[in-house]
């Protein structure tokens, strides 16, 4: 697996999940599985494309899960072929949504995985509709805990926070 910065990447074709990804926990390892055979399935590279921190950390000051070099660990072992690993910062953030657009064309995505509340872009101006001007998009199904809610980054936090460590290890699914 190679990781790269933001503009350095370009393939002829590949296969794109796009988010946080903090602690890369089980739902995320259900995308990125379903990315990585989808890729194989149409003969090109899978790519992950991420940020760090993860943004909500850096605008929200949320609790980071897993540090970038243990998410890339864990990226690694689902099988991904590329990390574009962006900066997040006040410069990123001032990046529009059609240059974001224009960066993921240098990758020819034949599929993006991304969540239907996705945003991206200055102030948050992108969603998945103009997304899917550019894109094929393909939803995911969400993993869910036990009791029915979906599994988050948040939800994790939250049961840390609460000190129920044997709540939120399972959702994150790296025991
Ligand atoms: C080019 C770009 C610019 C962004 N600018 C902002 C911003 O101005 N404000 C903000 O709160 N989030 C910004 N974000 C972060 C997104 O809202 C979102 O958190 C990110 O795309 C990760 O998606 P996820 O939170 O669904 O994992 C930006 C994202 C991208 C890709
Ligand atoms: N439980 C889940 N089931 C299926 N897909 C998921 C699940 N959680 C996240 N994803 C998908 O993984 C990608 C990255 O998501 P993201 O990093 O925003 O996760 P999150 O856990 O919802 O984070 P946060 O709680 O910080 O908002 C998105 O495409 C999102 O839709």
């Amino acid at each position: 697996m190679r990781v790269h910065d933001t503009e350095s990447l370009t393939l002829s074709g590949s296969v794109v999940a796009i988010g946080a990804f903090d602690g890369v926990h089980r739902g995320h390892q259900t995308v990125i599985r379903e990315m990585v055979r989808k890729s194989h399935l149409e003969g090109v590279p899978s790519v992950v494309y991420t940020f760090d921190p993860p943004p909500r950390a850096y605008s929200q000051g949320a609790q980071i899960l897993t540090s970038s070099d243990e998410k890339i660990q864990r990226l690694k072992n689902l099988g991904v072929d590329h990390v574009i690993m962006a900066k997040f910062d006040e410069n990123y953030m001032k990046r529009s949504a059609g240059d974001f657009i224009r960066e993921l064309h240098m990758i020819h995505p034949r599929a993006v995985m991304v969540g239907n509340d996705f945003r991206f872009g200055n102030k948050r101006a992108g969603d998945v509709s103009l997304l899917k001007e550019h894109f094929t998009v393909q939803p995911v199904r969400p993993v869910c805990c036990p009791d029915g809610e979906r599994i988050s980054s948040t939800r994790i936090r939250e049961l840390m926070m609460q000190g129920k460590q044997d709540q939120a290890l399972p959702l994150l699914g790296w025991m």
